[in-house]
């Protein structure tokens, strides 16, 4: 039970040197009160919560044992570096995460000395973890590094990659394995099968008798007192023969993540062995003491606002479908016709909307598990033998299958249909989470059929128009987060291909729009129209093939024209800039003018806010008429009012 003394030592812990400081005892009570300022915290600010809860006793033991932030200490992914960081310095901040100014969800190199390595994607934390271990040898350093990883996180590629080159190095480098047995959902493949084998049925061994199998490195008086920490040792046990040892790594474990008793001593122990890389295997539980995270089916991985007492998160009431469910749904309705459909994730079921699709069709699901690489070849190979993959996968994540889309799917012009979800800003995830770049990374390649869907009727035909393409690959972006709440068809129909359509004609401004931002070229083209200019609007529908007659009448037939996308440069807006200049159509009196994304990697706020700051609303739009008419639009404004 947790018992509390007078004075909160958590309140006396600006540092982890403070904590370093106290009395092995006390860090029992450190750790409760931590975990009580997290659940305190999230319940104000929401975000990613049942991953820090898991390691709120690692957080405590390796910021105790080892000499932070001397000692690189790199969280993969860094969903779960909440109480980290309220260990290390930014305790008075906790209550500002994921809002516009306050502190970053994930680790973040401009925030802390503490955060020698800022992370969001997974699986990077080997890497970058061997990384600086072999830095410290090169220049002659003696500190420690670690690296923790979850049991999600090495299903990915790169954390092999990574093991495969340590084990080959042989620089000392300590890697965690925290194993929760949760992804964000339950975890999935062969790996996650071993990892429950090593913890299930074992027959632990005796402190002494792992000091005897280490003690050619173990300093000698830790090993001798091995005997006296016998009482440690029922989860301390050394396994001979992993795979983790094959691949070159001293395996230690599986030791209880939350029992200070036994992570302290072989944390120290680690901490003082010299030898090459050590991978240390933690159990723990996602939500750990956190009642309603723990017997919740997700264990609470990213949650709202809730109330501390209940659980009870405060979720606003939808006013419209969220895309993601929009695309689950409109995809079960395809694959009743069409047995050939498969739906692909990689660990993102729910947020994807992959959910709902295997819920209908469960054997033409695959979750592959953090491996989008493997994904995009997996959906090729499918593709390749007639079936029609839906590979659903997040913008900033297909970042990771770069390579494969090019190589494996649009040279060999292979029918996989891309769901790119979270396309453009996403607010609270911030730069590392932004859907920024896929108009520019997959617009640059040949055979691609790219679309984006200005609503979620739009989205169903797009996923029929994913279908009816059977001879290259396709892909359709939308965003986080609900719709226009607009009518919704029964069945999609497939659209004709590289085929725009007007929205609205007017006579002096195109806005010419690739996406979601439609709404806000509606909103801008009626406060034009208020200030008494007249305003065409365009839906692209395709940014590949581009619908060139729609470019070319917007262009013949109006003295601006201005593209809008939720993307980087290089992106849509060039296409049509390529294309008007290629017919010499930007050799008149055109004004051209593309919105995208600034070149910045915008910090976290509201999605509202970032694309206000972005300039992609519509008070963005207004101002850059006026900016191409040569006017002051405040002024104009005024004036024409
Ligand atoms: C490359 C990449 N793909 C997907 C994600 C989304 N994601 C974030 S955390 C997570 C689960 C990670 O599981 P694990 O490493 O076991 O950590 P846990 O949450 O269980 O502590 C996933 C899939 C991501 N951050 N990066
Ligand atoms: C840490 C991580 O990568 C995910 O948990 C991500 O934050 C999910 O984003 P969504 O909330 O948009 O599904
Ligand atoms: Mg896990």
């Amino acid at each position: 039970m947790t018992t509390f003394s007078k004075t909160p030592l958590l309140d006396t812990i600006k540092t982890p040197e403070d904590l370093r400081r106290l009395k092995v005892e006390q860090v029992r009570q450190v750790a409760d009160e931590l975990r009580q300022e997290t659940i305190d915290a999230v319940s104000v600010t929401g975000g990613h919560f049942g991953a820090g809860l898991g390691v709120v006793e690692l957080t405590t033991a390796i910021h105790y044992v080892f000499d932070t932030p001397r000692d690189r200490l790199i969280w993969d992914v860094g969903h779960q570096a909440y109480p980290h960081k309220i260990l290390t310095g930014r305790r008075d901040r906790i209550r500002t995460l994921r809002t516009g100014g306050g502190l970053s969800g994930f680790t973040k190199r401009t925030e802390s000395d503490y955060d020698p390595f800022g992370a969001a994607h997974s699986s990077t934390s080997i890497s970058a973890g061997l990384g600086m271990a072999v830095a410290r040898d090169l220049s002659g350093g003696t500190n420690n590094v670690i690296a923790v990883i979850g049991d999600g996180a090495m299903s990915a590629g790169m954390a092999y990659e990574a093991m495969n080159n340590a084990g080959a190095m042989n620089s000392r480098l300590i890697v965690i394995l925290n194993d929760n047995d949760m992804s964000i959902a339950p975890p999935v493949g062969a790996m996650s099968a071993y990892l429950s084998r090593l913890y299930s049925g074992k027959t632990y061994r005796t402190l002494r008798e792992a000091a005897k199998q280490l003690g050619q490195h173990l300093p000698k008086v830790i090993a001798n007192r091995a005997s006296r920490v016998e009482e440690y040792s029922r989860a301390f046990m050394v396994d001979g023969g992993t795979l983790f040892e094959e691949l070159g790594f001293y395996y230690v474990g599986p030791i209880d993540g939350h029992n200070l008793d036994h992570l302290l001593p072989v944390l120290k122990n680690i901490r003082d062995m010299e030898t090459g890389p050590i991978l240390v295997h933690v159990v723990t539980q996602k939500g750990k003491g956190y009642p309603p995270a723990e017997a919740s089916a997700d264990k609470y991985h990213a949650v709202a606002k809730f109330d501390v007492a209940t659980g009870t998160q405060a979720k606003a009431k939808p006013n419209a479908p969220q895309y993601q469910n929009v695309f689950g749904q409109s995809l079960v309705k395809e694959a009743e016709k069409d047995d050939k459909i498969v739906g692909i994730t990689a660990a993102m079921p729910s947020g994807t909307g992959i959910d709902i699709f295997a819920k209908a069709f469960p054997k033409r699901t695959f979750d592959v598990g953090i491996a989008e690489q493997h994904a995009v070849t997996f959906a090729a190979g499918l593709a390749a033998e007639g079936f029609k993959p839906f590979c659903a996968i997040y913008s900033t994540f297909l970042q990771r299958g770069y390579d494969q889309i090019v190589h494996d799917v649009a040279i060999q012009s292979l029918p996989v249909r891309f769901a790119i979800d979270r396309a453009g800003l996403v607010g609270a995830d911030g730069a590392t989470h932004a859907g920024s770049f896929d108009n520019a990374y997959l617009g640059c390649l040949p055979n691609m059929v790219i679309m984006a869907a200005s609503d979620e009727a739009e989205l169903v035909h797009m996923v029929a128009t994913q279908v009816a393409i059977n001879d290259r690959p396709s892909s359709v972006r939308y965003p986080r987060g609900e719709g226009r709440g607009v009518e919704m068809p029964e069945f999609g129909v497939a659209l004709p291909v590289g085929k725009g359509r007007m929205i609205r004609q007017g006579k002096q401004v195109a806005l010419l729009s690739f996406g979601t931002r439609l709404a806000e070229c509606e909103k801008a083209a009626d406060e034009l129209a208020a200030l008494g200019l007249s305003a065409s609007i365009a839906d692209a529908r395709f940014m590949k093939p581009l619908d060139e007659e729609l470019v070319s009448k917007l262009a013949r037939e109006h003295d601006i024209l201005l593209t809008i996308e939720e993307g980087s440069v290089g992106g849509f807006g060039s296409h049509v800039m390529q294309f008007l200049s290629d017919q010499g159509m930007l050799d008149g009196g055109l004004k051209m003018r593309t919105m995208v994304l600034p070149d910045e990697f915008q910090d976290h706020d509201t999605p509202a806010a970032m694309y206000g700051r972005a300039g992609l609303d519509a008070k963005g739009i207004v101002r850059k008429v006026f900016e191409a008419l040569g006017k002051d639009y405040t002024t104009e404004a005024v004036k024409l009012a």
